[in-house]
């Protein structure tokens, strides 16, 4: 192993009867890295976690945790990471400040020690106002938080994070990516699950795209980007008369497809330079055009291009 890899993924394949869902994946997460499971839903994401949290047993393949592997040392590699999402079984009808008790705990700290980390967990997740509520009663941005903090007990160095944000208004969402970040700074390295792209984009430092169980690309959300192509051009031709004219005046001057939407037309560009001589050609041959932009690729972009619909 290399020592600066949390996490060692190599070839993992999970059938669930006929079908494989998770069909030879392999990466590495570094320390210190926030590194992103990206894929529609049913791509296999969860299953990917759950095998690497050693809740469910993989067909083929290994996953090392910090050097160990999760099924000759599973109780070392368990000693390792925390998890949250769909897994946290804190109960309902006592208070978060009694939850984080009782996980503290069965963690094994003592009774002191305890109520301390409780407190720190509490400020942290800024839950100190609402401690003592039973947990029915909290909102699902609280309740997220919750597990969040019940996972970091014993300050795991490693996370698991399945789809931290799902079903969280925009304002958690953005406490929830910031309480992430925070984790980071402190040395933590985060592996996350998420179906939301501008969630890779502003989290992970590093992404896998899975698509039908497969890694179809692995990048920086910068180089996925790259990898769509460049710029892409916008804009709206004022006469429709002129449609057909500005068409082959493009074509004329980007070797792109051209997509055409009544008036409205789209190119990627190569180089942004070439809109220079692509305005001065319009303006030579006297077509008007308004609503001009050109984009930077997109992750949605990335995404799309990279998935192939459903799973
Ligand atoms: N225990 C199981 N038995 C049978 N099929 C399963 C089981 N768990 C998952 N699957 C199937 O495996 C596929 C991948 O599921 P998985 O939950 O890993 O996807 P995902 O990428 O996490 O999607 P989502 O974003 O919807 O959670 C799906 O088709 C799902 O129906």
């Amino acid at each position: 192993m290399t020592a600066n890899n949390a996490i060692e993924v190599s070839h993992l394949t999970k059938r669930f009867g006929q079908k494989t869902v998770v069909d030879d994946i392999s990466f590495n997460v570094r320390q210190g890295e926030v590194f992103g499971l990206l894929g529609p839903n049913g791509a296999g994401k969860t299953t990917t976690l759950r095998m690497m949290a050693t809740l469910l047993r993989a067909d083929a393949g290994q996953v090392k945790i910090f050097g160990h592997d999760t099924v000759k040392e599973g109780r070392l590699a368990r000693s390792m990471f925390g998890l949250t999402g769909q897994y946290a079984s804190v109960d309902e009808d006592i208070s978060a400040r009694e939850n984080l008790m009782i996980f503290s705990r069965l963690n094994g700290l003592s009774r002191q020690a305890a109520r301390q980390r409780t407190t720190e967990l509490l400020v942290d997740f800024s839950l100190e106002n609402s401690a003592d509520k039973a947990l029915k009663n909290f909102s699902g941005g609280m309740r997220r938080r919750l597990d969040l903090a019940v996972s970091l007990i014993t300050q795991p160095t490693l996370i698991f994070l399945d789809e931290p944000t799902t079903g969280l208004d925009p304002r958690t969402r953005t406490q929830m990516w910031a309480t992430i970040r925070k984790l980071v700074k402190q040395g933590s390295t985060v592996l996350l699950t998420t179906q939301y792209l501008d969630e890779a984009d502003q989290l992970a430092d590093r992404l896998a795209i899975i698509d039908h169980g497969k890694v179809v690309k692995m990048g920086t959300p910068a180089e996925l980007k790259r990898q769509v192509g460049g710029s892409k051009l916008q804009f709206t031709v004022g006469e429709a008369t002129q449609v057909a004219s500005a068409v082959r005046l493009l074509t004329a001057q980007v070797p792109n497809t051209i997509q055409r939407t009544g008036q409205r037309l789209s190119v990627r560009l190569n180089q942004v330079t070439e809109l220079t001589s692509i305005l001065a050609a319009f303006n030579q041959a006297k077509i008007a055009i308004d609503h001009l932009s050109v984009q930077e690729p997109s992750l949605d972009d990335a995404f799309m291009a990279l998935t192939v619909g459903k799973n």
